[in-house]
């Protein structure tokens, strides 16, 4: 049974898979403190968090079973994912399901700050009215700068055209094509600031966007210009707004996320100029359905070992790619697990051959599967699929993939090499059409073995009676032979058996059929 904590509000219907799933046992605690969360989390398999839960390295190191940390929105400023990604934790967020929400609010904080809406609305409520003070301006014709066309700021771009608004973008990712088509002007941030008239921020908060906008940039502002900050407090920096705007540089700002949350004694609060929310870009019924239904469907793939598609410490793989390489995750991991155990010393270098059909697509997903089967064998439970490249780097462990164009008559051929302070050892393997997965050529010597259960790898020389011998003292000590396979290179000389066995041998029957004459070494595999 997997166990999911759910500690921010989350959508009741998006959670609805995850409530109902039959290995899933759902624990809801919204209350916990960060001493709470630390005490309990080690219980847990995933936790669901929104944008409150602060998911700490200590909380990430006091989670010994966890498989997930899901995020019911887009950013994940409040999980340290570098040290979810260095425990192997899978970080997934929802990227889609409030872009529309968010950019909606940004749309009526913008409004609200052109005209005075709460400030009006206030005085109202407290019995005046007021006619005078609440003058606005009008959106028609004015500039617009949007810093961050993502997802949510080429929705406002789009919002402000039909406004009859001019806008201005930034973006580090967008391309003159794109603007074009998007009917905006391609823009860097000092235009931004010397021409609008409204400001409006969406990018993630990183080291590069804290404080993107500072005294520097008001500064440069034309006088009477209105910012808006629907993205994350910080971009904008809090004390140089004040600033702005006591000097009467800055005419309104409309703040939905502020640099502490809650705040605490925030000046910006309060100010005449300034209309303010609780956070909530994404709060409409239709954005936390969006986002609980995608995360909750993906942390029950993670934890169930099924692809998922939403990792923030993965790179995110395109269906069609998916649909090609899905097939050959569990042959790659295998092949990389079978060369671990047959080869000795330490490994220096992982190399990965793709060739076939398999050379049209990105292979970097296969890769990390076949390097978490060699580290595996050595490392247990502790590497999988998110960290298995950084446990290789910290070993100084190389990892090579290379595409080729030889496939020795198969579809497709993934090889891979093992490199080791005491020997260079090859496996290669395949997907039948009919027959699954095989495994094809180990070193020089041409197979034909199913990469699963227990296996005997029998390295001999090519005589007379040595396969005999082999089965009468399997058959004798009771173990029961599924398949075999033989390879050679020349008749007489060195060959390989592969034996498939119900069952594995003792450490004595693997030494006593290590003294058979004609075999060089007995290894025993499991996969
Ligand atoms: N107020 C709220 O409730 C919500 C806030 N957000 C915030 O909005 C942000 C944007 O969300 P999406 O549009 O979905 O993300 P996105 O990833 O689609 O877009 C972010 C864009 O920012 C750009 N960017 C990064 N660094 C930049 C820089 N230095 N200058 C200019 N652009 C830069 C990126 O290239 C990207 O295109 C999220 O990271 C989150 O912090 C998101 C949802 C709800
Ligand atoms: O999705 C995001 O990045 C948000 O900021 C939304 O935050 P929330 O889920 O409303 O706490």
């Amino acid at each position: 049974m997997y166990k999911v904590l759910i500690t921010d509000p989350i959508s009741e219907f998006g959670i609805k898979q995850l409530l109902e799933a039959p290995d899933v046992e759902v624990v809801r605690n919204t209350n916990l403190s960060p001493s709470d969360l630390l005490s309990i989390i080690g219980d847990y398999d995933a936790l669901l968090v929104r944008s409150q839960t602060q998911v700490t390295s200590e909380v990430l190191a006091a989670a010994k079973r966890l498989k997930a940390v899901g995020r019911a929105g887009v950013g994940v400023d409040n999980i340290d994912v570098t040290a979810a990604t260095e425990a192997g934790i899978v970080v997934i967020n929802a990227p889609d399901g409030n872009t529309i929400s968010t950019a909606e609010h940004s749309f009526a904080m913008l409004m609200a700050v052109a005209r005075n809406i709460p400030q009006a609305y206030r005085k109202l409520a407290d019995g005046t009215w007021d006619r005078k003070s609440f003058q606005g301006v009008e959106l028609n014709q004015k500039v617009i700068g949007v810093i961050g066309m993502g997802r949510i700021g080429t929705e406002v771009a789009k919002r402000a055209k039909v406004f009859g608004m001019t806008v201005l973008a930034y973006d580090p990712f967008l391309t003159e094509e794109r603007a074009q088509k998007l009917g905006v002007t391609h823009a860097t941030v000092d235009d931004i600031c010397r021409q609008a008239d409204f400001i409006t921020v969406h990018t993630p908060l990183t080291k590069e966007t804290r404080y993107l906008i500072s005294s520097k940039e008001f500064d440069k502002m034309k006088t009477g210009v209105r910012v808006i900050n629907c993205a994350r407090g910080g971009i904008i920096d809090e004390k140089a707004l004040y600033e702005a705007i006591i000097t009467g540089k800055v005419a309104g700002a409309a703040l939905d996320v502020f640099e502490v949350e809650p705040p605490v004694d925030n000046p910006l609060i309060g100010l005449p100029q300034v209309v303010v929310t609780p956070h909530l870009g994404a709060s409409t019924v239709e954005a936390q359905e969006n986002v609980a239904v995608d995360v909750s469907g993906e942390i029950l793939k993670v934890l169930r070992g099924e692809p998922f598609r939403n990792a923030v410490n993965l790179p995110s793989i395109p269906p069609h790619v998916m649909e090609r390489i899905e097939p050959y995750f569990t042959l790659g991991e295998k092949l990389g697990h079978f060369l671990a155990q047959v080869t000795v010393g330490s490994v220096q270098e992982i190399a990965i051959s793709y060739s076939g059909d398999l050379t049209e697509v990105d292979t970097a997903p296969l890769t990390r599967t076949v390097v978490k089967g060699v580290l595996s064998f050595h490392l247990g439970e502790e590497v999988n699929f998110v960290n298995a490249p950084l446990l290789a780097k910290a070993r100084d462990i190389t990892v090579t993939e290379k595409k080729s164009t030889q496939n020795r008559g198969f579809t497709n051929l993934l090889t891979v090499t093992l490199k080791t302070t005491q020997q260079t050892r090859m496996v290669a393997g395949t997907r039948l059409n009919g027959y699954g997965a095989r495994i094809v050529k180990i070193d020089e010597f041409a197979i034909d073995v199913a990469p699963e259960g227990y296996l005997l790898y029998i390295h001999h020389n090519d005589r007379p009676g040595v396969i005999g011998r082999v089965g009468s003292i399997l058959g004798e000590n009771g173990v029961n032979i599924a398949t075999m396979q033989v390879g050679r290179r020349d008749m007489g000389g060195d060959a390989i058996m592969m034996l498939s066995v119900d069952k594995p041998l003792t450490a004595e029957l693997l030494d006593t059929m290590g003294e058979l004459p004609e075999v060089k070494s007995v290894t025993q595999i499991e996969l």
